[in-house]
């Protein structure tokens, strides 16, 4: 297990002379705590899988180095680094059994017997796959066998880090949500450094205590799920994490207010010195907005349709031109279209081109 600092690291596919808008992985510097569960997280393209490359070394960085626990790794191999991987689809040998395939990494390394067949009995017990340590791969479903790579990332202790490149793509989706529950159960057993990638929001939610949001190359936030949702530092990680995403509005914000669509909102803070020239807009989950009858101290607003996810309504409505979504209060029916709104200042952030800006 490692602590894993990125310095200055960035990836362009373009040449290292490239315009740096051009790079694939922009220059990040960030730690990645020992012992920590982390997702990557952001949408196709955005640098994940570049990023998950250069730390095992698989890509050598067209900028910065890559440290684990203060060693500099960044020319070494993936094998001198001692990273185990699981990638999107099984990778197992057939013709051996179950408990062969998860022997097969303490094996390569020179394991004692006795060490190893603890450890694969660990491993099986913690996922399940006791009663098919005999077996031979071979007949197994699709599923079965991802579960068998799942087993062979986890068997080593001795690893810096175990990454996974999302490991439950072909996983049937009854079995991911155990397996993912299953994943998090692990982590905290084994005291493993694990970095898991993903473009689903839920996968990340659940498996990690720290999440880290990519957009267009570039770390937007790393943070708990807990701070990504109550205060998102760029309004991308707003509108990814949350169903529905953030309302992002664009507005003029002097002082302790935000006029949007000629109303006037109170803010929690003051922003006296916004940038001069930035994009500025304000940002407030739909939680944060509440449905109301018209009343004095209320915006005006009119519903347009409204969502029912069962358990939470959200109220897709308007002021003016502009369209956001709000929640509905359990037990209120809105009688025709005209309501009040209700916002939480506490939840009503500023941002200047696109990043969050701390209020005095
Ligand atoms: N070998 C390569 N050569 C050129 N461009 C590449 C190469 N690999 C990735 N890219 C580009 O770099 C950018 C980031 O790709 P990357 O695979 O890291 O993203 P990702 O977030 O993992 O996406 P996905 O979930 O689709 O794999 C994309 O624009 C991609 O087209």
């Amino acid at each position: 297990m490692a602590r894993i600092d990125l310095v200055d690291l960035a990836q362009s596919y373009h040449g290292n002379d490239a315009d740096i808008e051009s790079f694939a992985l922009k220059p990040v510097t960030m730690t990645w705590r020992q012992g920590g569960a982390y997702a990557l997280l952001g949408p196709s393209g955005c640098g994940k899988t570049t990023l998950l490359n250069l730390i095992s070394g698989i890509l050598t960085p067209s900028r910065g180095k890559i440290l684990f626990d203060g060693t500099d790794i960044t020319h070494r191999t993936t094998r001198e680094r001692n990273i185990a991987q699981v990638f999107q689809f099984p990778v197992i040998y057939d013709t051996m059994t179950v408990g062969e395939n998860l022997a097969f990494p303490l094996k390569n390394r020179g394991v004692p017997k006795a060490e190893i067949d603890k450890r694969v009995a660990e491993i099986a017990r913690l996922l399940d796959l006791t009663p098919d340590l005999n077996r031979k791969a071979t007949r197994l479903t699709a599923d079965a066998k991802q579960k068998i790579s799942l087993g062979r990332g986890l068997v080593r202790s001795d690893v810096a880090a175990v990454l996974f490149d999302e490991p439950l793509t072909v996983i049937d989706p009854e079995l991911k949500w155990q397996l993912r529950s299953k994943l998090k159960a692990l982590h905290r057993e084994l005291d493993l450094t694990m970095i898991y990638v993903t473009h689903d929001q839920t996968e990340a939610l659940t498996f990690a205590d720290t999440v880290v949001v990519m957009h267009d190359g570039r770390v937007v936030q790393s943070g708990t799920p807990a701070e990504l949702f109550d205060k998102p530092a760029h309004t991308f990680v707003g509108y990814f994490i949350g169903s529905p995403g953030m309302n992002i509005l664009a507005a003029e914000v002097k002082g302790r207010e935000a006029r949007i669509a000629g109303h006037t909102l109170s803010l929690a803070r003051s922003y006296d010195a916004l940038p001069a020239g930035a994009k500025i807009e304000i940002g407030v989950r739909p939680e944060f907005v509440d449905v109301a009858e018209p009343g004095p101290g209320l915006l005006d607003a009119n519903i347009e349709r409204v969502d029912d996810l069962g358990r939470i309504r959200f109220a897709r409505v308007r002021v003016g031109d502009v369209k956001f979504a709000a929640r509905l209060p359990a037990g209120v029916s809105p009688q025709g279209s005209a309501i009040g709104l209700k916002f939480n200042p506490a939840y009503v952030h500023v941002y200047a081109d696109s990043r969050l800006v701390e209020g005095a």
